[in-house]
């Protein structure tokens, strides 16, 4: 426990009590996008914008969510519940599109227009309302502080009635925390480095590349901690998020994205002079009638540079 216990101490919110009146007298003219990242989520972003919704004309501006190539209903779904929904492609029409999510929550930063952004994946299962102002809160009340992250009870849901109580965030646990603790240890103290419920300042989000995949998120904790400092970034408790779960397999491509973003960031890999460098492929083995066959998987293993410097290049 060392370099980050008094940062715990100042930027840790563990009983966020901000009401959103107080919040949106705090705003003292800042606008707020809230954005959500989806691909094929049609059984859960309805929920999601629905929580948010109300916020809509006071704590928060615009409420968008961003599809990410779906192919079922979640852009009707999304709409039919509040939200503006914008493709990955029009949110940025004159750049090729890369997979992944990363690209969208890069491309979101050009399809709104918030001073503070505030992301919230969009398979949250029984969403909670206080989400966006507790993140909010800090960004509004702290001077000095420019991401903030959430943390929470993450339960494992076997079954509609079946969880193990904190034995969700197997990629936090086994990932993304114990190679914060070797590369990164200042980071020690954020519970969950890898959430996708967090908010920062554009002015922040603009200036930091964004890993294409699932690595952005560790990604932007990386970089905000080198060129901003560790009091840039604070905490709250958000209670209990649940999600829908991957399988061990897809959470393999995730952490082989996580590994690459923190390792590119790191000297391990070249990332400075090669944006793209380190392994583009994971193959996996399964069973298939007693053998085990190789199974190739693509990994996002590129950066996209800040939206500030790309936008100034164009
Ligand atoms: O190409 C993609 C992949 C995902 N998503 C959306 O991103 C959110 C999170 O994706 P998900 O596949 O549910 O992520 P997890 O496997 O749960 O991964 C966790 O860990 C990741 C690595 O840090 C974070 O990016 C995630 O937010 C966090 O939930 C969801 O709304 C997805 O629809 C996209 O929009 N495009
Ligand atoms: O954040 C993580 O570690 C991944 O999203 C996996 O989460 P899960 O173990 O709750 O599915």
């Amino acid at each position: 426990m060392t370099g980050w216990t008094d940062w715990f101490a100042r930027r840790t919110w563990a009983e966020p009590g901000w009401t959103v009146d107080e919040l949106v007298a705090a705003k003292a003219g800042r606008t707020v996008s809230v954005v959500l990242p989806a691909l094929d989520e049609e059984a859960t972003v309805g929920g999601v914008v629905a929580v948010v919704r109300p916020l809509l004309g006071s704590l928060v501006d615009e409420l968008v969510v961003v599809d990410s190539g779906s192919t079922d209903a979640t852009a009707a779904v999304a709409r039919a519940a509040g939200a503006r929904v914008v493709s990955r492609e029009e949110a940025l029409p004159d750049v090729a599109v890369r997979p992944g999510k990363g690209e969208v929550l890069w491309r979101a930063l050009a399809a709104t227009t918030g001073d503070l952004v505030v992301y919230l994946d969009a398979d949250l299962v029984e969403a909670d309302p206080a989400f966006v102002p507790a993140l909010l809160g800090p960004l509004l009340t702290a001077p000095g502080v420019a991401l903030v992250k959430g943390f929470y009870h993450r339960p494992l849901r076997l079954g509609e009635h079946d969880a193990v109580r904190d034995g969700g965030g197997r990629v936090t646990e086994l990932v993304a925390r114990p190679a914060l603790a070797a590369l990164r240890p200042e980071l020690g103290g954020i519970v969950q480095p890898l959430g996708g419920e967090y908010a920062g300042t554009r002015e922040l989000l603009e200036s930091l590349p964004f890993a294409g995949g699932y690595g952005v998120e560790i990604g932007l904790l990386l970089d905000t901690l080198d060129r901003r400092g560790l009091d840039a970034i604070a905490q709250v408790d958000l209670g209990v998020r649940k999600h829908r779960h991957r399988s061990l397999r897809e959470l393999g491509v995730t952490s082989a994205e996580v590994l690459g973003a923190v390792l590119r960031r790191s000297g391990c890999l070249d990332g400075a002079s090669q944006p793209d460098a380190g392994s583009d492929r994971l193959t996996q083995f399964v069973p298939v009638g007693g053998h085990w066959l190789p199974e190739d998987h693509g990994v996002a293993a590129h950066d996209r540079p800040p939206i500030r410097e790309y936008s100034a290049r164009r």
